[in-house]
């Protein structure tokens, strides 16, 4: 069951609402021992490349797109980094709605490319940025009567709420932290929004501190200034104008957190440590293990507390920047000989 089942009574649902499910949420929230102990915390992994379309995307999709079913919309559309868009698709597909999505040409992974055209949507190549190609989405929408289903939109932010729910209903309370990346900052919104509201019906006795994470090229959060020249490997988070900034600064200091910026080789450090400990996510979600770890260096995280990881979506959507950093394949004839000195 999917999150509209399974939280419902968080969300704005009535009996007009469709129930759309693809089994989104209950994502693994796996104990990092190994890497808790090199930074002298309790760590943990909130697995979001479990999801559907392997992404965390999915949790405010279902929501999105379910009332953009019960409101007669003709279609949804959106911009996207990559997996909104795939997001996107595949709950629009599922509920037989149209799905447009525009993506900054030549800095989208593959895997989510294939997705949002497997998917059925319209994609469309915008030259330009993440943030021009969110401003065209919005003139697009009010032109053709689509619901936009960026993080602008109200019902993503309150699906993604069930992130914080699980992590509470996993763990039997908040965590210390919640250590998560920021692109366009509704999911580190959404997130203490749920920690709130579940503290609010006493379904936890806390609230975390919120701390999140950018690419040092992308981290207007931690400037304070936008920037039309976003640039990361870490592509999901190639964000320069996060729409939901001011909300995002507001959460993050109520929670008595910050946002911190990264280098993008410590993201792909990460991406690797976190392999191998048998996840395997794309850039952007390894950007708060980069951040701990430089927190940690600069004595800056205390020793002991629990701290969850949101790690928003799976390795595979990116399998182009591993093949470039994670090692190479070894050639071989095909003879025993040749096979003992390379196998360990
Ligand atoms: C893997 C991954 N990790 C982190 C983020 C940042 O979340 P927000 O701070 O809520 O934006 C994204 C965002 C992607 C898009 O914005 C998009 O797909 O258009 C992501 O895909």
């Amino acid at each position: 069951m999917g999150i509209l089942g399974r939280y419902g009574d968080f969300f704005p649902l009535t009996p007009r609402t469709p129930r759309l499910d693809l089994g989104e949420g209950s994502t693994p929230l796996v104990p990092l021992r190994a890497l808790g102990e090199e930074l002298g915390v309790d760590l943990w992994g909130k697995f979001e490349g479990a999801n559907p379309t392997g992404s965390f995307k999915d949790r405010g999709m279902v929501l999105a797109v379910s009332k953009a079913m019960e409101e007669g919309a003709r279609g949804v559309i959106c911009a996207s980094t990559g997996n909104t868009s795939a997001s996107a698709a595949a709950y629009a597909a599922c509920g037989g709605l149209s799905c447009t999505v525009l993506l900054p040409s030549g800095n989208v992974a593959k895997g989510k490319v294939a997705q949002a055209l497997i998917y059925g949507a319209t994609v469309a190549a915008v030259r330009g940025n993440f943030d021009r190609a969110l401003e065209l989405a919005r003139a697009m929408a009010e032109r053709r009567g689509y619901r936009i289903v960026n993080s602008v939109n109200p019902f993503r932010l309150r699906g993604q709420m069930s992130g914080a729910f699980e992590i509470c209903d996993q763990l039997g309370d908040a965590p210390d932290w919640l250590a998560i990346p920021v692109g366009n900052a509704g999911n580190v919104t959404a997130y203490w929004a749920g920690f709130v509201a579940y503290m609010r019906r006493r379904r936890s006795s806390r609230v975390p501190v919120m701390m999140g994470f950018q690419a040092q090229g992308a981290c207007p959060m931690v400037t304070g200034q936008f920037t039309d020249h976003p640039e990361t490997v870490a592509t999901a988070i190639r964000i320069g104008r996060p729409v939901n900034a001011r909300r995002a600064r507001w959460a993050v200091m109520m929670s008595g957190g910050a946002f911190e910026a990264v280098e993008d080789r410590e993201i792909l450090r990460a991406q690797m440590d976190l392999a191998r400990c048998g996840l395997f996510a794309e850039p952007a979600s390894c950007t708060p293990l980069a951040g701990l770890r430089k927190l940690a260096r600069e004595g800056r995280l205390p020793r002991g507390i629990r701290v969850v990881m949101v790690l928003t979506g799976n390795g595979l959507k990116d399998v182009e920047t591993p093949l470039r950093s994670a090692g190479s394949v070894v050639e071989l004839e095909d003879s025993l000989e040749t096979l003992e000195g390379v196998i360990p």
